[in-house]
């Protein structure tokens, strides 16, 4: 039976990836998705400036909406300090089955928490399955449509906090048009717009970073 697209890129990082070496597991996939496939990982140009705002803001809970293989998963949870989690929510059960070993291979088991589920379900139900008071960083990678009423959900659920920070992926493309106008216009949010590309592409693309105020 045909293989997919997850699992060729598995199969690529248990090939040329050091197991417990986080920064191999990222190039393996980034070199897969420039040398065979695309896939939908925030890739290496965008990669780098999700970089920059984990290691300034330093976030002890993170909450990742959309894990798919678990590259972003991965570059996260390499960054963050000593007793710090990241949750990461995943729709397609087959999608978190490879990130769980993609994850697994970096040895990040143990900071990365991958839930199965809609992000509508699973919000409203952080703060009693898992213990959660308030996020210091989320990082919107699911279904573009979702990005904003999400938003409004993580507010509405008390998971947002005052220098709590949003960072947003594809705003240009596929484009969330909705979320953008209402965190660049809503007087509860610092938004800051960080222009790239898309993934493996020269496609323009770019990651918005909003500050929620309070
Ligand atoms: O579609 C994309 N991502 C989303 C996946 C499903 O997410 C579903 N999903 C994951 C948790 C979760 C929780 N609740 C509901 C849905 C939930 C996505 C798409 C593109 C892209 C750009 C140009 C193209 F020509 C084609 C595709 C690039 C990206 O970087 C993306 O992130
Ligand atoms: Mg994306």
């Amino acid at each position: 039976t045909q293989s997919t697209r997850p699992q060729r890129l598995l199969h690529a990082v248990q090939k040329n990836a050091t197991r417990g070496d986080p920064r191999s597991v990222v190039k393996a996939i980034d070199n897969f998705c420039r040398q065979k496939e695309w896939a939908m990982n925030v890739g290496d140009e965008k990669g780098c400036i999700l970089d920059s705002v984990v290691s300034e803001v330093n976030p002890v809970t993170v909450l990742e909406l959309g894990t798919y293989c678990g590259y972003s998963t991965v570059r996260i949870a390499s960054l963050l300090p000593p007793r710090a989690k990241i949750i990461t929510l995943e729709f397609n059960p087959d999608y978190a089955k490879i990130a769980r070993q993609v994850i697994a291979w970096a040895g990040l088991e143990d900071k990365i928490q991958v839930v199965e589920g809609p992000s509508g379900e699973w919000i409203p139900k952080m703060k009693e399955q898992f213990g959660v008071k308030t996020f210091d960083l989320v990082f919107l990678d699911h279904w573009k449509d979702r990005y904003l009423p999400d938003t409004k959900l993580l507010e509405d659920c008390g998971l947002l906090r005052k220098g709590s920070i949003l960072l947003a992926d594809n705003v240009i493309c596929p484009g969330t048009p909705d979320y953008l106008e209402y965190v660049r216009n809503s007087p509860r949010y610092k938004s800051q717009y960080f222009k790239s590309h898309l993934e493996y592409t020269k496609a323009e693309d770019g990651l918005e970073k909003s500050v929620f105020l309070g």
